[in-house]
């Protein structure tokens, strides 16, 4: 990030931004629509899918039930989303853009010189990439110093946090505005100080995944076992203390410091195989396989329905529901 560049500032404070355009309306793209949707936003977006008017549609009403139990903000309706023809129309009258175009670093490029050069000077522009860096992103744009990076988890509509960090040719003040503008579209941010391989969140979540594969693809466990060591086991306790706190309590009285002295030489067994495993045929096969089982006739639209109101409940019972945390801010 850099505090010499020539960017000009957020066009208004992140409090009074009214108009947010999405740029990709796929599950992420569309998560997000929902998100500010439901915060009282008035929403364009656009994307090139034939189909994806109608699938946004959808996956807005679907998401709606969750949102309301959740907390409509004043005058928040489904109604205040425009899809455009065109990803000038959707950014043309911006105050903030997400772009959640897919994972390929090209077509992120180029989009992001198409987003800079279309949207109001100033105007910052931010990618939800699960991973690229800023600073590879933002090769052809003119100016690079509005472009960040705002990682959300699924769905972004019920998922708090994201993840911003800016890349080399990032104005600071961009970075500022953005994890501002975040928070006051009631999103938890991680304001990353440097560009971390993987962010935070994805760089622990891939540790994890990496080696799942590697059980599944040793038969050491089945997708279903995988699952349910995280949700009956560890998942219980991080859903509201992270794996440091949590591991600080294995220590006893004696807390991290003992924790360390006793399990510490553990870390040298070799449990882990860090290396990615090859994703063949068999793999992806098994691991298809094993999800259809686990969902056990359960459709995508059900397990979606199901996920979101298991997060409401978890948020609601440990005081993090939107209500819950303003009443806390106001103490
Ligand atoms: N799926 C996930 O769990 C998460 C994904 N992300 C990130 O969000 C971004 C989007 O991923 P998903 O929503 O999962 O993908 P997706 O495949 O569901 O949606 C991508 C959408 O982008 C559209 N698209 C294709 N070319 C485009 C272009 N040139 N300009 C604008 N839109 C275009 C597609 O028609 C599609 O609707 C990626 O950068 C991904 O890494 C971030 C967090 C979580
Ligand atoms: C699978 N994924 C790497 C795209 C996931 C994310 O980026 C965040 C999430 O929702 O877990």
């Amino acid at each position: 990030m850099t505090d010499t560049v020539t960017t000009p500032p957020a066009p208004c404070a992140p409090e009074d931004v009214r108009r947010v355009a999405c740029v990709g309306a796929g599950v992420i793209g569309g998560g997000w629509v929902a998100h500010y949707l439901a915060r009282g936003y008035d929403v364009t977006a656009w994307d090139p899918a034939p189909d994806a008017e109608q699938k946004l549609r959808r996956l807005v009403d679907a998401a709606w039930p969750a949102l309301t139990q959740l907390g409509l903000a004043e005058g928040a309706s489904a109604d205040r989303l425009t899809v455009t023809e065109t990803l000038e129309e959707a950014v043309a009258d911006a105050q903030f853009v997400q772009e959640s175009a897919p994972e390929k670093l090209e077509l992120k490029r180029d989009l992001l010189a198409k987003l800079d050069a279309a949207a109001p000077a100033g105007v910052v522009i931010a990618s939800s990439t699960s991973g690229y860096p800023m600073t590879d992103m933002q090769t052809e744009a003119s100016d690079p110093g509005r472009l960040v990076v705002g990682h959300p988890f699924n769905p972004p509509y019920l998922i708090p946090l994201v993840e911003v960090v800016g890349g080399d040719k990032t104005a600071a003040h961009a970075v500022t505005w953005t994890s501002r503008f975040y928070e006051v579209a009631g999103k938890s941010v991680i304001t990353m100080a440097s560009e971390v391989p993987g962010f935070i969140a994805n760089r622990l979540q891939e540790a994890l995944w990496r080696e799942a594969l590697h059980m599944v693809a040793n038969g050491e466990a089945t997708v279903k076992e995988i699952d349910d060591s995280i949700t009956e086991g560890p998942g219980l306790r991080w859903a509201f203390m992270g794996p440091m706190l949590t591991f600080a309590l294995a220590g006893g009285e004696g807390g991290m410091a003992h924790m360390l002295d006793h399990f510490g030489p553990s870390l040298k067994s070799p449990w882990t195989r860090l290396e990615a495993p090859e994703l063949d045929k068999k793999l992806y096969d098994a691991v298809v396989a094993g999800c259809d089982d686990a969902a056990d006739g359960r459709t995508i639209a059900d397990l979606v329905a199901e996920r979101d109101q298991g997060v409401i409940d978890v948020l609601r019972a440990t005081g993090r529901l939107p209500q819950q945390r303003a009443k806390e801010d106001t103490k």
